[in-house]
C-alpha cells in the first residue's frame, strides 16, 4: 500500500442531506407532501383495496362504508379503481418524464458540445420535430397502433418522442453558452476527455433545468395520457386515471349526477400535477447553493427610530459611511461588514486594503446598494452629500431614485469588469446607452460627441469606437469601462480591483489616468485591492481592514512610514520590495533559514 503523507490527506467532506433542502420552504413542503401521499397511494393501494374489476350487484351507488368512492355503473368498487389507475399513470409519467429528458440531453447537449456535423444533424431533428405540432401527431400515431398493442410502454414512447424536442433545444442553448465559460475551457486545457467534461463541469450545471424538465415532461404526460384516454386513444389495456375518466365519461356519469366516479381521478391529477409543480418551483433553490438560504420577504434596515447623526468632517465630505454593518443571513450568519465607519472628500482617493475575505467588496456593494440577498445590511448609515449641500440617506433610496443615482452621482467598475461588456455592440453604442437612459434629452449628436470625448479621456484611441469588445485588448477594455463610469461626471467612482487582471505595466498605465482624470475631474475614488503598495502610490488615505472592520484610516504617507496597527505592518511586511534585500528562496523540504520573530517573508526596506 502506498504510504500516504498524512497532510496530503484530504477529507472528504460529508454531505447531509439536510443540508440540500432549502428550509423553511412552504412550496417545498406542500408540493412533497402532495406527491409523496400520491405516490404511497399509488404503490400501496393496491395492496390494501380489492379487486378493481369485481362486479358487484350495486351498480352506480354513492360512497357508503363498503364502497367509499361508491361504485361504478358497472358495480365496479371506485376507491380500488382509483388505486390501481394512479399506480398506472404514475408509471407512464415516470416513464416519459425519463425518456424524454434522456432524449433532450442527448440532442441537446451532447450534439452542441460536440459541434460541427453531429450538431447541426441533432439540431435539424430537433427542429423538424419542433414544427409538427405535438398533439395532433399523438392523436395520429396512437390511433394508427392498434388497441391491443396500446400498453403504457406503447403511449410512453409516443409521449415521448413527441415531447423532447423543445426541452433539446434548450439545453443546447444553455450547453453552448457553458462551453466556453473559463472553467470549461481550464478543464479542456487540463486533457479532460469529453465525456468527462460533459459529466463533471457542464451537467451539474445543466442539473436545474433537467430536473425542471423531467417535471415538466411527467406532468405534461399525466394530462396527454388523461386526454388520448378520454378520447379512447390511451393506454387501452392497463388502468390509467385518464381510462377510468373514459369510463365515467361513456358511462354518463356526469349527466347521471355520479360525481364520485369521476372527480376522485380529475383530484388526483389535478394535485399531483400541483405537487410537481411546487417542487418544481423549489428545484432550483434545492440545486444551485447561490439561491439557498434567501429570505422570502425583504428585512427591514435594521436602523434606530431617529436617524444617526452623520459625520460630517468639512464642506468637502462627499459620502459618509457610518457604523455599517453587514451579515450574509446563511446557516452559521457572517458578519462581513461590521460598524465600519468613514468619509471620502471631494476630489479623494481612499484606498481599502485588506486580505481576501475581510469584506472589502461586500463594503464597497453595499455603499452602491447592489447587495443582494442572502446579504443584508443590519445597521448603518450611507450618505451623499450632493455638490449642492442636499444630503442623500442611500440606505433609504426607492429602486427608481436609486437606478437614478447610480452611474449619474456614484458609479462603479468591479473586478472583471472588463468582461462585463456586451459582445455583441460596439464600444460607442455601449457609451451611448448609458446616456439614452440617464440624458435621455441629449441629442444623438451629442451623445456620439460626450463618448468621444470620454473615450479620449481615457487614452483610447477614436477609431475603436466602432469595435465590438473581443477586438480590444484587456487593458482597453478596463479603460473603456473606466470611461463609461466617468460618463455622467459622477461624484464618486468606486473601483474594486479594477486592474487585477492586468499585467502591472498596464495596471499602472490605467491607475496613473485614473489620478489625472481625478485631478481633472474632481471625482472622489474608493479604491479597493489586496495590493498595499498599488494603494500607497495612488491613495491619499488608507484604511485597513480585517475580519470585516476598518483596523486603521490614516495618510499614504504615514501608513507607508508609521503604520500604528500590528496588521497593518504585517500587511505591509507581507509584500517583497525590489529595492530591499533580496529574500531567501524556499524549497520544499528546507526549512528556511529565519529566526523566530522575523516576518514571513522578505520586505525590510521599503
Ligand atoms: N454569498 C455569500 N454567502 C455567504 N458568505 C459570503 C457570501 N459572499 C461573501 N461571503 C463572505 O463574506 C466575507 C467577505 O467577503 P468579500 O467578498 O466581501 O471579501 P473581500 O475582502 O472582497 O475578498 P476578495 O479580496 O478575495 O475579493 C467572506 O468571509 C466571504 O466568505
Amino acid at each position: 500500500m502506498t504510504n500516504l503523507n498524512p497532510d496530503l490527506v484530504v477529507a472528504r467532506p460529508r454531505v447531509f442531506w439536510r443540508d440540500l433542502v432549502p428550509r423553511r420552504s412552504p412550496k417545498l413542503l406542500v408540493g412533497g407532501g402532495l406527491i409523496l401521499a400520491i405516490t404511497g397511494w399509488a404503490l400501496l393501494g393496491p395492496l390494501v383495496v380489492g379487486d378493481p374489476e369485481a362486479i358487484s350487484d350495486i351498480g352506480l351507488t354513492g360512497p357508503s362504508a363498503a364502497y367509499p368512492l361508491g361504485t361504478t355503473q358497472t358495480g365496479q368498487d371506485v376507491l380500488a379503481q382509483l388505486a390501481y389507475a394512479t399506480r398506472g399513470s404514475l408509471y407512464i409519467g415516470v416513464l416519459v418524464g425519463v425518456l424524454a429528458t434522456v432524449l433532450s440531453a442527448l440532442f441537446g447537449i451532447v450534439g452542441s458540445y460536440l459541434g460541427g456535423l453531429v450538431d447541426e444533424a441533432f439540431s435539424l431533428l430537433s427542429n423538424v420535430m419542433l414544427v409538427i405540432p405535438g398533439l395532433p401527431l399523438v392523436i395520429v400515431i396512437s390511433a394508427f397502433v392498434p388497441a391491443s398493442a396500446r400498453g403504457a410502454w406503447t403511449i410512453a414512447v409516443v409521449l415521448a418522442v413527441t415531447g423532447w424536442a423543445g426541452s433539446a433545444r434548450v439545453l443546447r442553448a444553455q450547453t453552448l453558452s457553458l462551453r466556453n465559460r473559463d472553467y470549461v475551457l481550464a478543464s479542456r486545457l487540463g486533457g479532460e476527455r469529453p465525456w468527462r467534461v460533459v459529466a463533471v463541469e457542464i451537467l451539474p450545471n445543466l442539473l436545474p433545468l433537467l430536473a425542471s424538465q423531467l417535471v415538466f415532461a411527467m406532468i405534461a404526460a399525466i394530462l396527454s395520457e388523461a386526454g388520448l384516454s378520454f378520447l379512447g386513444l390511451g393506454a387501452s389495456n392497463s388502468a390509467t386515471l385518464g381510462t377510468m375518466l373514459n369510463y365515467a365519461q361513456n358511462g354518463f356519469a356526469l349527466q347521471r349526477g355520479a360525481w364520485w366516479w369521476f372527480v376522485p381521478p380529475g383530484l388526483v391529477i389535478a394535485l399531483f400535477g400541483c405537487g410537481l409543480a411546487l417542487v418544481n418551483f423549489s428545484l432550483d433553490e434545492i440545486i444551485n447553493p447561490r439561491l439557498r438560504n434567501i429570505p422570502r420577504r425583504r428585512q427591514p434596515v435594521d436602523r434606530p427610530v431617529a436617524p444617526l447623526p452623520v459625520p460630517r468632517p468639512d464642506a468637502d465630505t462627499v459620502l459618509s459611511v457610518r457604523d455599517l454593518s453587514v451579515t450574509y443571513q446563511v446557516e452559521r450568519p457572517v458578519r462581513a461588514v461590521r460598524d465600519v465607519s468613514f468619509t471620502l472628500g471631494r476630489g479623494e482617493i481612499l484606498g481599502l486594503a485588506g486580505e481576501s475575505g475581510c469584506g472589502k467588496t461586500t463594503l464597497a456593494y453595499a455603499v452602491s446598494r447592489l447587495l443582494r440577498p442572502p446579504a443584508e445590511i443590519t445597521a448603518g448609515a450611507v450618505t451623499l452629500h450632493d455638490r449642492s449641500g442636499r444630503d442623500t440617506d442611500v440606505l433609504a433610496l426607492a429602486e427608481g431614485q436609486l437606478r437614478a443615482s447610480r452611474w449619474a452621482e456614484l458609479s462603479m467598475v468591479f473586478q472583471g469588469a472588463m468582461n462585463a461588456l456586451n459582445p455583441v455592440m460596439t464600444i460607442r453604442a455601449q457609451l451611448a446607452d448609458v446616456l439614452t437612459t440617464h440624458r435621455p434629452r441629449l441629442s444623438r449628436r451629442e451623445r456620439y460627441a460626450r463618448c468621444r470625448e470620454a473615450l479620449t479621456l481615457v487614452g483610447v484611441d477614436l477609431r475603436w469606437l466602432r469595435a465590438y469588445p473581443h477586438e480590444l485588448s484587456g487593458g482597453m477594455r478596463q479603460r473603456v469601462m473606466i470611461a463609461m463610469a466617468l460618463l455622467l461626471e459622477p461624484q464618486i467612482v468606486v473601483l474594486d480591483e479594477p486592474t487585477t487582471a492586468l499585467d502591472v505595466v498596464v495596471q499602472r498605465e490605467i491607475l496613473r489616468e485614473v489620478r489625472r482624470l481625478r485631478d481633472e475631474l474632481r471625482f472622489a475614488v474608493l479604491f479597493i485591492t489586496h495590493d498595499l503598495p498599488l494603494l500607497l502610490e495612488v491613495s491619499d488615505r488608507i484604511a485597513i481592514m480585517r475580519d470585516g472592520r476598518i483596523v486603521e484610516h490614516a495618510t499614504a504617507e504615514q501608513i507607508s512610514t508609521r503604520p500604528s496597527h500590528p496588521y497593518t505592518r504585517h500587511l505591509l511586511d507581507s509584500f517583497p520590495s525590489l529595492t530591499g534585500e533580496r529574500g531567501e528562496l524556499i524549497r520544499p523540504g528546507e526549512p528556511a533559514a529565519r529566526s523566530e520573530g522575523e516576518p514571513t517573508s522578505p520586505g525590510g526596506a521599503r
